[in-house]
């Protein structure tokens, strides 16, 4: 299937967006070892989430946790922690992304885990039992989901845990908000050094958990905001928390650099933030994307269509994500006229480059933000076309819904 998309001239409307994704997986963890029987509130009804629904729901032998990377880590390390025999798989993709390191973290730990086709890489076989725990190394600079799956069946430890972090700390936002949530089910988790995360052996608590919507999935309409540049217009987004843990939350400065003004109206705990157009530009913006690795499509596709030149590293993760995303920018953008370069793996520049654009449909590869940080270039082109647009659904299922909402067109075809 593929999408062809016109953007309208203002934008006027508020929009709810999803919840949190990265919430939902970790309150469903958690909650199923607090042996919790009440649901967490305004759970995501995305791909990622439904799959951990689904798994702890019905426990089958075989979990397929289809594209969903924290759902493959965060349960690998409750199957291996929970007594029963399970084998994890996921999609062509997720047999790619590397699991090895929390593998060998949970074997440390006494867990029983058999790889069942390529060393490293998910298929497992787990036979879970209750593990003791203790002191444990693991490298920090590949994922934070590792480490947040580690963390997460810390209180269920005999021991507890403490997990010492070598080299440097990739997506840390994610370990801060894992610890966050533990803690709001009664868990004593916490960092005891600079590089050290202590967690007691203290059962987590039965109890009823909010969660809050997805500041990831606000950063469209920040680029939509950004690209339409009409004075006149006006996105409210519902729901966000004031001073979340999110670490996306952060798109809110990176946008106020970039033309959109965040303003905030708090009622009871939640905060819908109101997008505004501002005429501030900065002329080339370098930033470290290392604590929010999936904003970074966002910002290359806004940055390119507003002709901002930039410099963006702490990138290194985006190559094992739902595809090189790395790969995935330079390819796409081209087919519109930018032409980006990548250095060391981990950094992505543009000094202003084009090419002719070819106009040809936008490659999605399975990955929802692909599609998502696309569309809005239909602002600055008269239509854009998307291939595999239902991708979307991993994160973000009423993307589409939500955009004809604000008045956008979007005309079905075959690809
Ligand atoms: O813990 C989480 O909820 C996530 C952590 C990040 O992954 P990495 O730690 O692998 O960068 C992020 O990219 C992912 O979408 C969600
Ligand atoms: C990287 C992502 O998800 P995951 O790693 O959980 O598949 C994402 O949602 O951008």
């Amino acid at each position: 299937m593929k999408y062809t998309i016109k953007a309208p001239s203002q934008l006027n409307a508020s929009i709810n967006l999803p919840a949190s994704k990265s919430i939902s997986n970790r309150a469903l963890v958690i909650s199923a070892m607090a042996g919790s029987h009440i649901q967490p509130d305004n759970l995501s009804d995305c791909d990622d989430t439904e799959v951990i629904v689904a798994a702890l729901q019905n426990m089958p032998e075989v979990i397929n946790i289809k594209a969903a990377g924290t759902a493959m880590r965060f349960m690998t390390a409750y199957l291996s922690a929970t007594p029963g025999e399970h084998t994890i798989t996921g999609t062509e993709r997720m047999q790619n992304r590397p699991i090895g390191i929390l593998v060998d973290a949970l074997r440390y730990l006494g867990a029983d885990i058999t790889y069942e086709k390529k060393e490293g890489y998910p298929p497992l076989h787990i036979r879970g039992k209750a593990l003791e725990g203790g002191h444990l190394e693991v490298v920090g600079n590949i994922s934070s989901q590792y480490i947040s799956a580690l963390l997460m069946i810390g209180p269920i430890l005999k021991n507890g845990l403490e997990l010492k972090l070598t080299g440097e700390i990739a997506s840390r936002p994610y370990i801060d908000l894992t610890l966050w949530t533990m803690k709001e089910y009664g868990a004593d988790a916490d960092w005891t050094d600079m590089d050290t995360i202590t967690v007691k052996p203290q059962p987590y608590k039965e109890t009823s958990y909010m969660i809050e919507n997805d500041w990831s999935a606000s950063s469209y309409w920040y680029e939509m905001m950004a690209l339409n540049g009409n004075i006149d217009s006006r996105i409210q987004l519902e729901g966000l928390m004031d001073c979340s843990k999110q670490g996306d939350s952060v798109v809110k400065y990176i946008f106020s650099l970039l033309g959109v003004k965040s303003e905030f109206e708090n009622h009871d705990h939640l905060t819908d933030v109101m997008l505004k157009a501002n005429r501030c530009l900065l002329p080339k913006f370098k930033y470290d994307f290392s604590g929010s690795p999936d904003l970074a499509q966002t910002i290359v596709v806004a940055c390119c269509a507003l002709g901002v030149k930039f410099r963006f590293t702490g990138l290194a993760s985006l190559k094992i994500k739902e595809t090189d995303r790395i790969e995935a920018l330079k390819t796409e953008l081209k087919k519109v006229g930018y032409v980006i370069h990548d250095e060391n793996d981990n950094t992505l520049y543009w000094d202003g480059e084009t090419c002719d654009p070819s106009f040809a449909p936008i490659d999605t590869y399975e990955d929802h933000r692909m599609a998502m940080a696309f569309a809005p270039l239909a602002f600055k082109f008269p239509q854009i076309e998307i291939n595999n647009p239902e991708v979307v659904s991993k994160s973000y299922p009423h993307y589409w819904e939500d955009l004809k909402k604000v008045g956008f067109e979007i005309i079905e075809s075959e690809e």
